[in-house]
C-alpha cells in the first residue's frame, strides 16, 4: 500500500554520518547507553537541518585583528518540546545546538490495545505563542501522539511548529501532515510500515524502553 503525503513538508537528513549512526541504533545488541548517546548526537544533527532557515543579522565583532561585520540569528525565541518519554532522550542534543532554548514537555502515552494517545502531562513556557516550537520524539508511528502534541501548541498560539523524529512511518507522517496545514516534519529515514500492533518496521522497536532500559 502506498502513502501519499505533501513532500515539500517533508525533510528527510539522509547525511552518511546520520545513516551510520541510525543503523547502530536499530541493531538489538544495542545497550541503552549507546542508545542514549546516538539519540542525543542524531537530534544535535537533526535540529541543524530543522534550523536551516533561520534568519541571520549583521552583528560587529572585534576579532584579535580587526572590527568587522559577522552574522549571527537574528532574535528567534526557541522552545524545545519533548513528547516523553522518549522525547527526553533528544533534548540535550538539542540544547547543546541552541542552548537559549526554553523547555517545554508534553507526557504522551500509547494505549497498547488502540494505539491512541493518552495526555498526562503538560508543562510549556508562558510565552509559548511567541517561539518556535522544535517538538522531539525518536518515533512517528500512527502520528497519534505527535498530531495530539501539535494540536495542543496550536491551541495555546503557536506558530511555527517543526516536528523532529528519528525514524517515521509513511502513515504518521501522512496523519501528521493531513492534521495540520503548517508543521514540518524533519525524520532520519522513512520506513516501511506498521505491524499490527503499530510499531514501526523495520524501526528500532520501543524507543523510551531502549532509552531509559526499561522492560
Ligand atoms: O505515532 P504514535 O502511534 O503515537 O507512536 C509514537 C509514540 O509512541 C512512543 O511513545 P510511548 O507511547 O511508547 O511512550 P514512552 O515514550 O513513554 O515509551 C513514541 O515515543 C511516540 O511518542
Ligand atoms: O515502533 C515504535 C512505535 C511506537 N513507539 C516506539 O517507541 N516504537
Ligand atoms: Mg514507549
Amino acid at each position: 500500500m502506498s502513502v501519499e503525503f505533501d513532500q515539500s513538508r517533508l525533510t528527510v537528513v539522509d547525511h552518511p554520518m546520520v545513516q551510520h549512526k541510525l543503523t547502530i541504533m536499530r541493531d538489538v545488541k544495542t545497550g541503552s547507553k549507546q542508545f542514549r548517546e546516538l539519540v542525543k548526537e542524531l537530534a544535535l544533527f537533526e535540529g541543524y537541518e530543522a534550523t536551516r532557515d533561520f534568519p541571520l543579522e549583521d552583528v560587529e565583532v572585534t576579532t584579535p585583528i580587526c572590527t568587522t561585520t559577522a552574522k549571527q540569528i537574528a532574535g528567534r525565541k526557541v522552545a524545545i518540546i519533548p513528547i516523553l518519554r522518549a522525547g527526553l532522550g533528544m533534548v540535550d542534543g538539542m540544547l547543546e545546538l541552541i542552548p537559549a532554548a526554553r523547555v517545554g514537555h508534553v507526557g504522551m502515552y500509547r494505549d497498547e490495545e488502540t494505539h491512541e494517545p493518552h495526555e498526562y502531562y503538560c508543562k510549556v513556557p508562558a510565552d509559548i505563542d511567541q517561539r518556535t516550537c522544535l517538538v522531539v520524539d525518536p518515533m512517528l508511528a500512527t502520528g497519534g501522539s505527535a498530531t495530539a502534541a501539535i494540536e495542543y501548541l496550536r491551541s495555546q498560539g503557536v506558530k511555527d511548529v517543526r516536528l523532529l523524529v528519528l525514524i517515521a512511518a509513511p502513515e504518521g507522517i501522512k496523519a501528521v501532515l493531513d492534521a495540520d496545514p503548517d508543521v514540518r516534519v524533519y525524520t532520519c529515514s522513512v520506513d516501511e510500515r506498521l505491524n499490527e500492533n503499530a510499531y514501526i518496521v523495520p524501526g528500532l522497536g520501543d524507543a523510551g524502553d531502549r532509552i531509559f532500559g526499561t522492560k
